[in-house]
């Protein structure tokens, strides 16, 4: 039989880093053929589109899949299954296949479907990466993890003190073989060593954490660490329990076990919508403007791409919180001029306030 084909899943939060990271990958593979497969919250392939624009060699636009309908740990069937089919039933086969996950999603059930009759035999999981945001964790976004506050909630278990983001975070945790501590650019001395031994701590024993910066970590350490996560389910279980009637249950008519809890969850915590604009005037004084709007309506994560008046390039935008990045990465060529973003947060969002927040 021929050997299984190793696929690697890349999970984190929001803007934690993950495309970075696979960029990184991709540009130093030394000719590993890679294919992508990658699962982004909200509808504007952002992340697809910057990976396939990048240029590089080894990667063809081909080698790029995109599931857009809907969060990949809930449309295993209809999604992730049949596309790790046409993969593998490919003349040439990729050498490796990344999963890059949405920042919400859970990496477990992803991990679960490798047991899917049929996929099983062909491709393992040879590792989990979760990219965490060494910034984001150190300023108290996912707080309960923070090995002081977690006590105190043992004190007070009548208190429920858990928040979508931080139990997200956790089940990320609980599911990596390698915890990438990203951004250390942005910490200062000593952080990262802390964070690094707070996730330790709250990690899996034997888990590898790893402080990086644009997420570049040699190939060999990210590739290549044949766990096998999928024979190896019950130690990474979920912590928590998401209560939502995300329509999770055709996982089982697969023979596809589940555990008897619910295990669907909060992707109803959280909503993305897009932004439609015109030309805009001018790049920084636009940058600005989105950092204000995202500070007054507390969003989470914005990304896209805008046209500049007079630029033929393309201006790619990205926010994590109220921290804008912007570059020119490609010509608009033939494409409408136009500037589109995609606007995540937690549920409850302004949609029209912010829409006329971006215009003004
Ligand atoms: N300063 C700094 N910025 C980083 C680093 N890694 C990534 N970024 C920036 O953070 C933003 C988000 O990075 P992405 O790689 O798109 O994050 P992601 O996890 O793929 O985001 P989603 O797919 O939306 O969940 C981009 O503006 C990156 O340039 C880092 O190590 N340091």
């Amino acid at each position: 039989m021929a050997a299984k084909i190793p696929a690697t899943v890349v999970t984190g939060f929001l803007g934690a880093g993950k495309t970075t990271l696979i960029r990184h990958m991709l540009e130093n593979a030394k000719g590993k053929r890679i294919a992508l497969i990658i699962n982004e919250f909200g509808d504007l392939g952002v992340d697809g589109d910057i990976l396939k624009g990048c240029g590089i060699e080894t990667c063809t636009e081909d080698d790029v899949v995109e599931l857009s309908n809907g969060c990949i740990c809930c449309t295993v069937a209809d999604d992730f299954i049949p596309t790790m089919e046409m993969l593998l039933g490919r003349d040439n086969p990729p050498d490796h296949i990344v999963i890059e996950t949405s920042g919400l999603a859970l990496p477990q059930p992803l991990v679960r479907a490798f047991n899917w009759p049929g996929i099983s035999t062909k491709v393992t999981v040879d590792g989990v990466v979760t990219v965490v945001d060494g910034k984001a964790v150190t300023a108290g976004q996912f707080a309960h993890n923070v090995a002081a506050v977690d006590a105190q909630r043992k004190l007070d278990e009548n208190l429920d003190h858990e928040t979508p983001l931080s139990e997200l975070f956790e089940d990320q945790i609980a599911c990596a073989d390698m915890i990438v501590v990203n951004k250390a650019d942005l910490l200062a001395e000593g952080e990262a060593d802390h964070l690094r031994a707070v996730l330790k701590a709250e990690a899996r024993k034997g888990v590898q954490v790893v402080t990086a910066t644009m997420g570049a970590l040699p190939v060999d350490v990210l590739l290549g660490q044949g766990v096998g996560a999928e024979g190896d389910l019950e130690a990474r279980h979920e912590v928590h329990h998401h209560h939502h009637d995300h329509d999770d249950d055709h996982h089982d008519d697969h023979g596809d076990h589940h555990h008897d809890h619910e295990h669907a969850h909060g992707h109803d915590e959280f909503e993305s919508f897009v932004v439609e604009l015109g030309e805009v005037a001018d790049a920084n004084a636009f940058a600005e403007k989105v950092a204000d709007v995202i500070r007054a309506h507390d969003i989470l994560r914005l990304k896209g791409f805008a046209a500049i008046a007079g630029k033929p390039m393309r201006l790619t935008l990205q926010a994590v919180g109220p921290r804008v990045d912007t570059y020119f990465d490609r010509p608009f060529g033939t494409a409408p001029r136009t500037t589109r973003l995609v606007v995540i947060g937690q549920a409850g969002l302004n949609h029209a306030e912010i829409d006329a927040a971006l215009r003004a």
